[in-house]
């Protein structure tokens, strides 16, 4: 399978101005240990600098001077600083890693805060791997590079400064014919720079692509759709060419990582012998003592490691910047739902009180343009111009009401706006036009918080966490007891179900709890939200078949489930429409009949088309049901 290729602008994206003064905040918040780090690196670079002219003395004070005292001292002295120098890189890496995992576990969790924030259209828009790879990948080369740029400017400034301090101290002339070639070590960097953050945004895309792709085959519904219609060798030859991408990609980067090393060694070792010749004839002429030529070279050599990393810092500050740009990009994308700064809670109804109403007045609706949702380098395909322009209307002047405590039946064809009708209840999104109330209050004036716990929603997939029973059960109700949980089971008509499993309640559903069958998915879904005991319930049933034992459990379920809780439940068996207290037909986003299910059929319209087609029992099987939702 040829994957399409990426949009060519997303690597070519510039860095947005800004993102430098962004970073700051981040290093501020770390100043302690950024200090200590500052201080360990003043240390070691001192002894860098110091470490020759003791070696100078040594040469002209102790072996020219026939002092073997001043040799041994000082050969001491020598080895005591090494020592403290160890002692400091200690400190300094420690401090660094502190500093730099601090800032991965901020930026992480600051970012899965904001993810979960998206809604659910932001989902429906991303590849959860190009997600989950900003989570991991990008924080983690923000926080490297930021580190290994924090701690090495320092230590390179200092070093540098010092070192040629000192050089300078020794003999101005040798350091300055030095000095010359220093320019031309920054040269490759300037020519390739831009190439190398090119390179760098496409490697991270590359790579977040071939994640997302794994992600996709590596779940138990990718890996059936694989098995049974996908070719293994097509498959992997797919996945080939992504990894293809990535290596290329990364044996562009190695190969200009090395040129840039190649030049600075070529060029030290000119410099190297710049210094040696002048120097030579400096101390031939008795201009230089010959100990400090060796100090000058020694200086010299501790100048090159810190230039070489600068030129590799190049690379990384890049990358931080690349990296930090990317995971910004990720938590400006404002969430197109949200809650009002004065949103109020909507009270939860007390004891014997009836459950809230729900209005529809006069909705349309259609789904958010992907620009409005989602970013375009979270999402692996280029996006088509229809993609960014204003989706088709979904549902169009829908007006009906669900009575308190009753039960509303939602019909139609496939596709009529259905689901999308559900959606908007527990404000999954908002209508564009009219309103949604609960209880009378507009949905986007309650907090989020308290509309979720007063809907609850059965959805026809019901998905399950790849964890235990009744760990999934628990994730409606955290302080759920056992008790209650056996309960909410019993009531659901599932217990019996779960007793018969080796680890009752403890047992693992697996990936999106595939060990069981479409009706014990949703009895389970039941379950749970009868552990949340919410007032109102929206539900989308089964439409498998069920045999007529499960299909008593389910209706049995349903009838507890549903018992004086406000329902609006999507329709397919025949036993819901006949015991609504109210239908409504939708056809192509619109209200086309409501009434009962006696008087629609009376009436002759859509629903009496409908229930011929989907709900009347035929011959042979007790029931007959609805299209997939
Ligand atoms: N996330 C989405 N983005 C864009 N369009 C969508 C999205 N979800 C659904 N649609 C479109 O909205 C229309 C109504 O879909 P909806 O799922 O509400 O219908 P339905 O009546 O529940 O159908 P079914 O009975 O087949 O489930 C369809 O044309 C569908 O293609």
């Amino acid at each position: 399978m040829r994957a399409r290729l990426y949009d060519e602008n997303l690597t070519r994206q510039k860095i947005k101005a800004g993102t430098v003064r962004r970073i700051l905040p981040y290093a501020k918040r770390r100043r302690g240990s950024l200090a200590v780090v500052l201080l360990a690196t003043t240390v070691s670079a001192v002894i860098a600098a110091a470490g020759p002219l003791v070696l100078k003395r040594i040469i002209d004070d102790g072996i020219t001077g026939q002092h073997l005292r001043v040799v041994v001292e000082l050969s001491l002295l020598l080895v005591g600083l090494a020592l403290v120098d160890v002692a400091a890189i200690f400190v300094q890496t420690l401090f660094s890693a502190r500093v730099g995992q601090g800032l991965v576990y901020e930026l992480r969790t600051a970012a899965f805060r904001h993810v979960q924030r998206q809604p659910l259209a932001f989902f429906t828009r991303v590849q959860t791997g190009s997600l989950v790879s900003r989570l991991n990948t990008d924080i983690i080369g923000a926080q490297q590079a930021l580190t290994s740029v924090l701690a090495q400017s320092l230590s390179i400034v200092l070093t540098v400064a010092l070192v040629l301090a000192a050089m300078f101290a020794l003999s101005w002339q040798v350091t300055l014919a030095a000095l010359v070639t220093v320019p031309i070590f920054f040269l490759p960097a300037k020519l390739l720079g831009r190439r190398v953050q090119r390179l760098i945004r496409e490697g991270m895309q590359q790579d977040a692509a071939m994640s997302s792709m794994m992600n996709e085959r590596f779940n138990v519904s990718g890996a059936m759709l694989a098995q049974l219609y996908g070719d293994p060798d097509r498959e992997a030859g797919g996945f080939a060419a992504r990894a293809a991408r990535v290596r290329d990609i990364f044996v562009r980067q190695d190969v200009y990582g090395r040129l840039f090393f190649m030049s600075t060694t070529l060029l030290t070792a000119c410099t190297t012998a710049l210094v040696y010749g002048m120097g030579g004839a400096l101390v031939i002429d008795g201009v230089l003592q010959i100990g400090t030529l060796v100090a000058l070279l020694a200086l010299l050599m501790r100048l090159y490691g810190p230039i070489n990393q600068l030129t590799s810092m190049q690379r990384n500050v890049i990358a931080a910047v690349v990296s930090f740009d990317r995971v910004f990009e990720l938590m400006d994308l404002q969430p197109l739902l949200r809650e009002r700064p004065n949103a109020r809670a909507l009270p939860a109804p007390a004891e014997g009180d009836p459950a809230p109403e729900i209005v529809f007045d006069a909705v349309s609706f259609r789904y958010p343009a992907a620009t409005e949702v989602s970013i375009p380098s979270l999402e692996t395909h280029t996006r088509t111009a229809a993609e960014a322009q204003e989706q088709p209307w979904i549902l169009r002047d829908v007006s009906f009401e669900v009575p308190a405590g009753k039960l509303t039946a939602l019909v139609g064809p496939s596709g009529a706006g259905k689901s999308t009708i559900t959606h908007l209840v527990p404000r999954l999104y908002d209508p564009v036009d009219g309103v949604v109330r609960v209880a009378g209050h507009d949905v986007r004036d309650l907090t989020l918080g308290s509309l979720r716990s007063t809907v609850g929603v059965v959805s026809q997939d019901a998905h399950l966490f790849h964890d235990t029973i009744r760990a999934n059960l628990a994730y409606a109700d955290p302080e759920a007891s056992t008790e209650d949980i056996v309960r909410a089971c019993t009531a659901a008509r599932i217990w019996d179900m779960i007793l018969a499993l080796p680890d009752g309640l403890d047992t693992v559903v697996g990936d999106r709890g595939y060990r069981l069958s479409g009706g014990e998915k949703q009895r389970l879904a039941l379950a749970r939200v009868l552990l949340k005991s919410p007032p109102i319930v929206v539900l989308d049933e089964a439409t498998a078949h069920l045999d007529a034992e499960s299909e008593a459990a389910i209706q049995q379920a349903l009838a507890t489930a549903l018992a004086g809780r406000t329902s609006l439940v999507i329709a397919h068996r025949l036993a819901t429409v006949r015991d609504a207290d109210q239908i409504v037909v939708l056809d192509e986003g619109r209200v086309r009949e409501r009434g009962t299910h006696e008087s629609l059929r009376a009436a002759g319209g859509l629903y009496a088309d409908l229930y011929r087609t989907q709900f009347a029992p035929q011959s042979g099987s007790p029931l007959q049901v609805g299209p997939t939702s």
